[in-house]
């Protein structure tokens, strides 16, 4: 079982020095990337056992504490086929809106946007095009040759990344997107996920490994890693499992 524990403050000057020492390398790379995390939709909607929604809504409002611009709070779907996010509308009611965090949710028919979003975002349209590696068996030639080709229809600062790490090339992937001029990337906290119809597809790129290498680079996320892993051990702890993220578990053992 994980357990909450904070970081020793010598892995954060670590990072610190990490972030100095990188940021002459960063070439055509964004200055900054938005990180939307996917964790309690993505995450939780592919756990056997069903969270209590107050672990969800804690969960959500530790995430919100980390500085994370953008968090998926739930799903509006059929609790019949996903019955993890029967309780969308108590979700959404009951996180604590942080000014300047967006809370988007999931809405896969109309009849689900209607009942999630107002008239208003409706007239508004799709603003970003989020592109799902989701049963993960992309790589970074793929990633490249996918995004160039979409490209010459959609500006690339529409565009934003989702990739599942099942053969382990969630961050690969990321990182090529990143070289070619995307700056927004979906992660989960823990690498919690899958999507409950693609058998055997594993987890999200974790959040932590992706904020990892982004301050290494010398990429801003605006986000606190401390606050973030401790968001991480707590769901991990919650649902009685180890943690996806690679980082997570290197910090684990210091
Ligand atoms: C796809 C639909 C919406 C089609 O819904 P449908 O067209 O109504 O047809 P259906 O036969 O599949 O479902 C019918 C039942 O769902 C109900 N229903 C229908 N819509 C809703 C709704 N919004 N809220 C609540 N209930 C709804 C509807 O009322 C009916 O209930 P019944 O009469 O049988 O009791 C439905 O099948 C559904 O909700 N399926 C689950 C979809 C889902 O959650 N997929 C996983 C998320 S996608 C994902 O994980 C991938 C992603 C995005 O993360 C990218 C990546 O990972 O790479």
């Amino acid at each position: 079982m994980a357990t909450a524990r904070k970081v020793p403050l010598r892995r954060l000057v670590g990072l610190a020095s990490l972030r100095a020492v990188s940021t002459s390398s960063v070439g055509t790379f964004p200055k900054r990337v938005k990180i939307v995390e996917v964790g309690p939709r993505d995450g939780l909607q592919n756990e056997k056992n069903i969270i209590p929604t107050p672990t969800k809504i804690k969960l959500i409002d530790m995430l919100s504490e980390t500085g994370l611009p953008v968090i998926e709070v739930t799903s509006f779907v059929s609790p019949k086929w996903v019955p993890q996010m029967a309780d969308h509308a108590e979700v959404l009611k009951g996180i604590q809106k942080f000014p300047g965090i967006n809370y988007p949710v999931l809405t896969p028919n109309l009849r689900a946007f209607q009942a999630a979003v107002t008239k208003k975002m409706y007239s508004m349209g799709c603003y970003e095009v989020s592109l799902g590696d989701t049963i993960g068996v992309g790589t970074p030639g793929l990633m490249k040759a996918m995004l160039s080709a979409v490209m010459q229809e959609v500006p690339v600062a529409a565009l934003a990344v989702h990739c599942h790490d099942t053969y382990g090339q969630a961050l690969a992937n990321t990182l090529m997107a990143l070289q070619m001029g995307v700056s927004v990337v979906d992660s989960s906290v823990a690498g919690l996920g899958g999507c409950p119809f693609a058998q055997g597809a594993s987890g999200n790129l974790a959040t932590e490994d992706l904020v990892y290498m982004l301050a290494g680079m010398g990429i801003d996320t605006g986000v606190n890693f401390q606050k973030l892993l401790e968001a991480g051990a707590f769901i991990c702890q919650a649902l009685n499992r180890k943690t996806s993220s690679r980082v997570a578990q290197a910090t684990c053992k210091l």
